[in-house]
């Protein structure tokens, strides 16, 4: 017997049907319909300004679309909704936050979910703990919010929103300001989640190579155009210069994807990078390396 709420909704967990999003005369995206399952990791990429924040805003009930429908967690996107789990985009805390780690993960718990009394709270603080744990900020998560660091910060986010047990997980560039370290430790916990739980992630990001091995699909939006499949579909020189409306290649290196442009926008400072590290044979480091400046 357990009294948690069934994180698996029935049917999608995400449903977007001919979706369009304008604001003013500016249509962002139009006829988007995407179905994400229950378990499904989907990577949302794309050039600033393309309206990926703008989509986890409409699933998060905050922004309504122009036209079409949405459903999260098998009902009409709203805010408040306990099932939705949401890291937003890292923004620093200030110092004068006087508010512990510890508490700032609780608020992502659902009180009711854990009865009342002694026994809701000593369940309710075990959740807590287990979320602390699984992000690996036990050190910190007694001290004040505001005076730590933005990558420890960010991880306490994660387990707020780790810690409601959402059947939906919307990220908004979660492993920005983390190191290369963590940022493996959080995507990993994110991954274990949805394995473990059915909870379906949306991850909005500018760099896919932390991901790439734990995502099932992409969705690509550019300037209103979008291409939705796996990252073989998607991420490919055709489809990317299709997207960018210029010449583009992607290229695989070590396992990583590096996207270049050529023609106007050239991205003349990655392609030297990539040639360099051919030529050199190291790695070509990880930020950035897949998108594409216009
Ligand atoms: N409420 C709003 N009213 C009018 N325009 C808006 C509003 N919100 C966002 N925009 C505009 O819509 C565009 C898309 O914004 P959005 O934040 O969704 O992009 P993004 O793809 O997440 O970009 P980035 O990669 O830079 O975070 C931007 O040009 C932004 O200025």
């Amino acid at each position: 017997m357990t009294d948690r709420t069934p994180a698996v909704p029935a049917g999608p967990a995400i449903a977007l049907a001919d979706a369009t999003l304008s604001y003013g005369p500016r249509t962002l995206w139009s006829g988007l319909t995407v179905n994400v399952r229950p378990g499904e990791f989907l990577a949302v990429l794309g050039p600033n300004g393309a309206g990926k924040t703008s989509l986890l805003k409409v699933l998060l009930g905050v922004q309504s679309l122009s036209s079409g429908t949405v459903t999260v967690a098998g009902s009409p996107a709203r805010t408040g909704n306990p099932r939705v789990g949401y890291i937003p985009q890292q923004k620093t805390l200030e110092a004068g936050i006087t508010m512990r780690g510890r508490d700032l993960v609780g608020l992502g718990v659902d009180g009711h979910r854990w009865g009342p009394g002694l026994a809701g709270r000593r369940r309710r603080r075990a959740a807590v703990d287990a979320a602390v744990k699984a992000v690996g900020a036990e050190r910190y998560a007694d001290a004040p919010v505001g005076l730590l660091s933005g990558g420890e910060q960010q991880r306490l986010r994660v387990a707020q929103a780790l810690a409601g047990d959402p059947a939906v997980l919307l990220c908004d560039e979660p492993l920005l300001s983390l190191d290369m370290a963590n940022q493996q430790r959080v995507a990993r916990l994110i991954d274990e989640r949805r394995r473990s739980a059915d909870t379906a992630v949306l991850f909005v990001t500018h760099e896919i190579n932390p991901i790439l091995p734990m995502v099932d699909r992409v969705l690509y939006l550019v300037d209103g155009r979008f291409r939705i499949g796996t990252p073989d579909e998607v991420m490919t020189s055709e489809v990317l210069s299709e997207l960018y409306r210029t010449e583009v290649d992607v290229l695989r290196v070590r396992g990583r994807l590096v996207v270049v442009g050529s023609g106007d926008g050239i991205d003349e400072a990655r392609t030297a990078e990539v040639d360099e590290a051919a030529c050199a044979g190291h790695d070509i480091g990880h930020t950035h390396d897949h998108e594409v400046s216009r």
